[in-house]
């Protein structure tokens, strides 16, 4: 089982405190001045993967420091207990076992006393026949024409690992369209349906528990279209296929259990892209593409169970991340990849990292007095660049940032590759280094201005530096790389939760709100004066009614 150790009474801990004063004062420039082997030191290379951690505010005694903090935390037993089967998501009496789905060399992982994998195998093989069906038209929809769009219906993990990475992927898609609809807003369905046809849609009805409110709502609405579009009940079977864990409930809608790709409870919905929530992946890039995507992740599962901490590329990241979150009381963490592609990458770990890490309650259950998960937010570079680096750079929070680009584009246009790889060098360069006054000063004289005009001017150009970043410099975004990458920062937070001492596989925050929407709903129907909530409540409700 997981151990439960509140890390802020460990020796390491203490040591950490303490050692945090001497580290607060210095300057990362400073730091690099003095040692000229800083990025050998602090840089790590898995594969294609290159990840410099030198630009953060450590030095080699704090590095040491945090790796006896993941040690004193029972880090290691508890990588052994998730793959080995054990059910470490206590509050839901499951396993955690993302990592059995990308087993790509099939060793026995067992639940329960039964080996999983052949089950893995079985649905692995399923959607290997289905994809290439579809995709090489020999699928045929009601009216005998080959499936030209797919449409996912799906939310929060059965939605966001699918969008990141066939947006990731998309330079090795092939001929299908490729839809998401995940809101209940109606305007999302609605505006998804104007574009497609329903004599060659194919619809994926991607839900773990097939109950979520958003999804069904949407499931019953394409149902709808595709019916008053002419087609009849039996045609159903030819255009919508079922994601899913709940075998019952996809027969209730009506969707044949043949076209049915199961997974299972073990698997956590923000970690399901691995499992048959990915077949929108293995549609829109082929199935030989999704195995790499799959291997990519076991090869980086396997770095991190048979790793040391040093040289451990989650565990790295995981504790350069506490470093800030419980000493330096930063709040925030920004994912910024230079890469189009990944334009969806902060967003999907947005509901990785706080989805799992977002909790104030202990392993002991009792709520903690100390910081848990970072608030996660980003936008790809240059963008962010011309809208939010301001902060970054001037503002008043410390916001350590992950820079991930890639050294070859899939669309190597001219000097455009250079000129984003430029961006991403110099903002890490400038965030570290910052620019002084005399600087700023020299900079003004030069430009001819005058003693007085400096004197105003100056301190606004001045930056203090000091800011921290990872880099994170891949040879090129292939389904391989990115599959490493994802499950590098799946473990990174796994870590974390291990140290923080929290559950990071349930999400019981999430279920208040969609209990309270179940209650206001029939509330809804009718036009009568709502009067069985708090006066804001009721207020808003009220004035609904009258406006719609
Ligand atoms: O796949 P589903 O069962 O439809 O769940 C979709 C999503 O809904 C829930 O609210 C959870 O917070 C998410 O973790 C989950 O991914």
């Amino acid at each position: 089982m997981l151990p439960n150790v509140d890390f802020t009474t460990t020796q390491s801990y203490k040591y950490l405190a303490d050692h945090y004063v001497d580290i607060a004062p210095k300057h990362l420039k400073d730091l690099f001045d003095a040692d000229a082997e800083r990025f050998k030191k602090f840089s790590l290379q898995f594969d294609e993967i290159l990840l410099d951690y030198s630009k953060n505010r450590i030095d080699e005694e704090t590095l040491a420091l945090l790796i006896q903090l993941a040690r004193e935390c029972g880090v290691k037993d508890a990588i052994d207990a998730m793959f080995s089967g054990q059910k470490i998501n206590v509050t839901e009496g499951r396993p955690v076992l993302h990592v059995a789905l990308r087993n790509r060399s099939n060793t026995p992982v067992l639940v329960d006393g039964k080996d999983v994998m052949p089950d893995v195998n079985r649905v692995l093989d399923q959607m290997k026949t289905f994809s290439e069906a579809i995709i090489s038209g020999e699928w045929k929809g009601y009216t005998g024409k080959p499936i030209t769009d797919v449409v996912n219906i799906g939310i929060g993990g059965s939605d966001l690992g699918p969008v990141m990475v066939t947006e990731a992927l998309k330079a090795y898609k092939n001929h299908l369209k490729m839809h998401f609809v995940s809101n209940v807003d109606g305007t999302h369905i609605v505006e998804t349906l104007k574009s497609v046809n329903p004599e060659t849609t194919l619809f994926l009805i991607a839900s773990k528990t097939f109950t979520t409110q958003e999804t069904m709502g949407n499931a019953h609405s394409a149902r709808d279209w595709f019916i008053a579009a002419g087609a009849k009940d039996e045609d159903v079977a030819k255009h919508f296929a079922a994601l899913s864990t709940n075998a019952e409930g996809v027969a209730k809608f009506g969707i044949d259990t043949k076209n049915m790709f199961e997974f299972w409870d073990w698997v956590g919905g923000r970690y399901s892209l691995w499992s048959a929530i990915g077949l929108s992946i293995a549609l829109s890039i082929g199935f030989e593409n999704f195995t790499e995507l799959l291997a990519g992740a076991h090869a980086m599962d396997n770095h991190f169970k048979s790793t040391e901490f040093e040289e451990n590329l989650p565990a790295i990241l995981a504790l350069v991340g506490i470093w800030y979150n419980n000493f330096f009381d930063s709040e925030t963490e920004a994912i910024l990849p230079y890469d189009q592609y990944m334009h969806r990458f902060a967003a999907y770990f947005q509901q990785g990292d706080m989805e799992s890490n977002g909790k104030y309650v202990s392993r002991a259950g009792n709520p903690v007095d100390y910081s848990t998960g970072p608030i996660i937010w980003g936008e790809p570079g240059t963008n962010g660049q011309h809208a939010f680096y301001q902060l970054i750079h001037q503002g008043t929070k410390l916001i350590p940032c992950d820079f991930i680009a890639p050294a070859q584009s899939h669309n190597p246009l001219g000097e455009h590759h250079n000129m984003l790889l430029s961006n991403f060098f110099a903002q890490t360069e400038a965030l570290m280094n910052g620019k002084t006054e005399e600087v700023v000063i020299d900079e003004l004289k030069k430009a001819g201005k005058s003693d007085e005009e400096i004197a105003k001017i100056a301190p606004f150009k001045v930056f203090e530096g000091n800011r921290p970043t990872n880099s994170i410099l891949v040879k090129k975004i292939t389904p391989r790389t990115l599959g490493s990458l994802i499950a590098m920062y799946e473990h990174k937070i796994f870590v974390q939760g291990i140290i923080w001492n929290i559950y990071s596989f349930d999400q019981w925050g999430v279920e208040l709100g969609k209990q309270l929407a179940g209650k206001i709903l029939p509330e809804l129907k009718g036009s009568e004066e709502i009067s069985s909530h708090d006066s804001s409540t009721n207020g808003l409700i009220n004035q609904y009614k009258a406006w719609r």
